[in-house]
């Protein structure tokens, strides 16, 4: 996905996938990774997720990357938090208490951006890539994120025949291929949201699974 498709998305708001409450699989699957608090955890494509939010009050320091400015922008304030703001390289840093989110492109982020970091949460981040993007993706993370990371890894699994992404739809069998190398994959839970998401039914979709996995880079 060319950056100017997430670009336009947030310009008119056609920002379907920002849930308002916080993802159920989160207080549910969370705990399962065992991280400890006062660690520092990473949510990558963030947009303006109030998972931020809870993983904050989890007594977590977050560290966010998101390439809209709007989003960052809109989540400080919709929250009604301040940032402080500084240039960081080619990312922009937006800074309160307990979180930190990098304005710009994940791809320019660092090992060191991200030292310290204990665990990740990836809701609607990896399904958002294209194929090819995603195995960028996936090494780009084992590449920047420190030895030991565990990883609460959401996706979308449905016929993608029926219809185009984003978000994309990313099988088992992909997550292994994905991440197995690097990481030990464990699947979690399933649950069946199609009738959640009218939006998807009206493009045509008659399945539409969320699944959720655990990743555990070795230490
Ligand atoms: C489907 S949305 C999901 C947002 C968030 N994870 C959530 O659950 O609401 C994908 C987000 O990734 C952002 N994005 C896409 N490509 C990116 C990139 N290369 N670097 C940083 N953010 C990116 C988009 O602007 C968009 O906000």
């Amino acid at each position: 996905m060319e950056s100017s498709f997430w670009h336009e998305r947030w310009e008119k708001n056609e920002i379907g996938f920002h849930q308002s409450r916080f993802h159920p699989f989160l207080p549910k699957y969370w705990p399962s990774l065992d991280i400890k608090q006062g660690s520092r955890v990473f949510v990558p494509l963030c947009g303006k997720s109030r998972d931020l939010l809870w993983l904050r009050d989890q007594d977590l320091d977050v560290i966010g990357v998101e390439l809209s400015k709007l989003a960052v922008e809109d989540f400080f304030k919709e929250n009604q938090l301040t940032a402080i703001i500084t240039q960081h390289g080619e990312l922009t840093l937006y800074e309160c208490s307990g979180i930190r989110i990098f304005c710009g492109d994940f791809f320019k982020l660092t090992a060191a951006d991200l030292a310290g970091v204990a665990g990740v949460f990836d809701r609607a981040s990896l399904v958002a890539l294209p194929p090819a993007m995603r195995r960028d993706y996936a090494r780009h993370m084992q590449k920047i994120l420190p030895s030991g990371t565990q990883t609460l890894l959401v996706c979308f699994a449905y016929p993608q025949e029926q219809m185009d992404g984003p978000p994309f739809s990313v099988e088992e069998a992909e997550v292994h291929a994905l991440f197995g190398t690097a990481s030990e994959v464990t699947f979690l839970a399933e649950a069946d949201v199609l009738d959640n998401e009218p939006r998807f039914k009206q493009r045509g979709l008659t399945r539409l699974h969320e699944k959720a996995f655990r990743l555990r880079y070795p230490s």
